[in-house]
């Protein structure tokens, strides 16, 4: 949340209170024992591992998104004040001096793990659980029962989140966390077996491991002379041509001219191109083939398994197969490989003010021409999608869009600009505009109508924060972009390669760079997605102000970059193609 993991918030909330903070769980600075044990054991783990000098406890969840330093400072200061506000029972061995501050959230809810306690007390706490019953399971209520404490109501901060419904249901989520709502949100597509080139695009769902080695027999690396045994060397015919078989064997002391991708014939041990040799002929004789002093330390034989042996990995599972990697493929021996896509999409526009772009002028008044659909189909493709023809076009009414959402409209298009019947089934179907709450905006209630599952619903960034995706009952994905041509460009180039990625399993490094006075362009809440040109000296530049209603602030630019929210100005900003 925020554009960082929820777990970075509560540490930064934390390390505002004090310079001693530590996390627990499995992957954390100390971990209950045996881990996934409950809460009472993690506290108790964490308290284990705090220095002797802390004398008051912070025990924070990690599910907190809205946590800030205020909201502890106020726990701590609250512990720190007589007992009036104290609302705990008190019990015999309590002296009504609170144990714990304890946050009450917006609803009027205790909220156990958002706490400060004085340290003896959390101690004799887990002391007297660990006799009766001992912490292992144990509700984390457990702690406070019996204990005198004082409640705050901290409101807002104290919304915890346990799932990714309820942190996409609960508002915008930041850009930062759009991959991980969809790798929830989305089922991969699955893997199929393919060969080499047509599974160009696709994401390898199994490492690529070489069938045969390379080469799989030796083989000239040049046009020459194979030899055999210490030269001069008689020469010897016929010449050894690439594609034939089985040429016969070398006698130590004769030489044979071999082409460029022949076989070496057996017997002979080197292969020496023309220019290193000389040819010379005395009288009736044969010809004598002579190294020149250059050849000193040259082979141009590639052994059996030069480049690879059989079964070297050549990629991991994760990587697109590229043209290069697909013949690498067929290098290596392999008849099909493993992959997950290219990941199908159509685009589909909205919007009964939206005309085919080739419409001719006079425009009747109010409409206006398509100025992104025919175009996003390009920035798919760069995103990795596999994009099937000409955008197809849905009017804005409640029943077209419920048979684009049911599939009865087929998820094609042809050019008649209307989406057709009988059209190729695609993955993901990219719906530009009507992501908004207007009046004609009958995307959302079409999805609830059709049960699809929203997997994320508004983004916080700009341009492109209403964005949608959702998962379909039939298994299409829907990838819903606001419907202002730059908002749909940068959404398409983001969130599409989110989409990809969480669809195949692929694995990219991203592209970052760092921009000067980045913090002059970064907005609080909210990140920003900017048009990126080279500067000339290796950097980039960015355009901080842009109008979304057209694409005129991206010409010439042939990257987004990526600020998140509240950008420090050394912080790195992604580059994203988009073109
Ligand atoms: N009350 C609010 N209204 C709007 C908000 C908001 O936060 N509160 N956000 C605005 C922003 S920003 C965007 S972006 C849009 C997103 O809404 P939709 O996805 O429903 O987009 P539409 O209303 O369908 O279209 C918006 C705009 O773009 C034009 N458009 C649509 N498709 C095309 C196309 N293929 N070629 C050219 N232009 C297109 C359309 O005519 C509209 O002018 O919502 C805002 N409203
Ligand atoms: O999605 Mo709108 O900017 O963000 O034009």
């Amino acid at each position: 949340m925020a554009g960082r993991p929820m777990l970075e918030t509560v540490v930064r909330a934390a390390a505002a209170v004090s310079d001693a903070v530590v996390t627990v769980g499995p992957g954390g600075d100390t971990c209950e024992e045996p881990p996934y044990s409950g809460p009472v054991a993690g506290i108790a783990a964490g308290l284990a591992a705090l220095p002797e000098r802390v004398d008051l406890v912070v025990v924070v969840a990690c599910d907190l998104p809205d946590l800030d330093d205020d909201t502890l400072h106020a726990l701590v200061a609250a512990l720190g004040r007589p007992t009036a506000e104290s609302t705990g029972r008190p019990t015999a061995e309590s002296t009504g001096r609170p144990a714990a501050a304890l946050a009450v959230d917006a609803g009027g809810r205790d909220q156990y793990l958002l706490a400060v306690w004085h340290r003896p007390a959390l101690a004799a706490r887990l002391d007297a659980l660990r006799r009766f019953g001992g912490l292992g399971g144990r509700p984390v209520r457990a702690l406070y029962d019996d204990e005198v404490l004082t409640r705050v109501s901290v409101g807002a901060p104290a919304r915890d989140v346990d799932t990714w419904a309820e942190v996409v249901a609960s508002g915008p989520i930041a850009l930062a966390d759009v991959r991980a709502a969809l790798r929830v949100g989305l089922v991969p597509l699955p893997a199929t077996a393919r060969p080499p080139l047509a599974a160009i695009g696709g994401v390898l769902a199994a490492p690529l491991v070489a069938a045969d080695p390379m080469p799989r027999e030796p083989v000239s690396a040049m046009d020459g002379y194979a030899l055999a045994g210490p030269g001069p060397w008689r020469l010897t015919g016929p010449a050894l041509r690439a594609g034939t078989s089985a040429p016969g064997g070398l006698v130590a002391g004769t030489a044979a001219p071999i082409a460029t991708g022949a076989l070496v014939p057996v017997g002979s041990d080197r292969v020496l191109r023309h220019e290193l040799v000389e040819v010379t002929r005395d009288g009736s004789g044969p010809a004598v083939v002579t190294a020149l002093p250059g050849a000193a330390g040259q082979d141009d034989l590639r052994p059996a398994g030069e480049d690879w042996a059989a079964g070297r990995e050549l990629a991991e599972a994760g990587v697109t197969l590229d043209p290069a990697l697909s013949s690498a493929a067929l290098s290596a021996g392999l008849t099909s490989v493993m992959v997950r896509g290219p990941v199908r999409a159509i685009v589909v526009t909205t919007g009964d003010e939206v005309l085919p772009a080739d419409t001719p002028s006079p425009l009747p008044p109010g409409r206006i021409r398509d100025t992104v659909g025919p175009l996003l189909g390009g920035v798919l493709a760069r995103a990795g999608f596999d994009c099937a023809g000409p955008p197809g076009h849905c009017p804005d009414t409640i029943d077209a869009m419920d048979r684009l959402i049911s599939g009865a409209a087929g998820t094609g298009a042809g050019s008649a600009h209307e989406v057709g019947p009988g059209q190729p089934t695609v993955d993901v179907i990219v719906l530009v505009g009507a992501t908004g709450r207007g009046v004609a905006d009958h995307l959302r209630p079409a999805l609830e109508r059709a049960g699809a599952t929203i997997v994320l619903d508004g983004v916080r960034v700009r341009p492109g924060g209403s964005q949608i995706v959702a998962a379909l009952p039939d298994g299409r994905v829907l990838l819903g972009l606001p419907g202002n041509p730059l908002a749909a460009v940068s959404a398409a180039a983001t969130t599409g390669r989110a989409v990809v990625d969480s669809l195949t399993g692929r694995e990219r490094a991203a592209v970052l760079a760092r921009v000067t006075a980045l913090d002059r362009l970064s907005a609080p809440g909210r990140a920003r997605i900017l048009p990126a040109r080279p500067d000339g000296a290796g950097g980039w530049a960015l355009s901080g102000r842009v109008r979304t209603a057209h694409l005129a602030d991206l010409a010439g630019a042939p990257a987004l970059a990526v600020v998140p929210e509240g950008a420090g100005a050394d912080d790195p900003v992604e580059i994203v193609d988009w073109i």
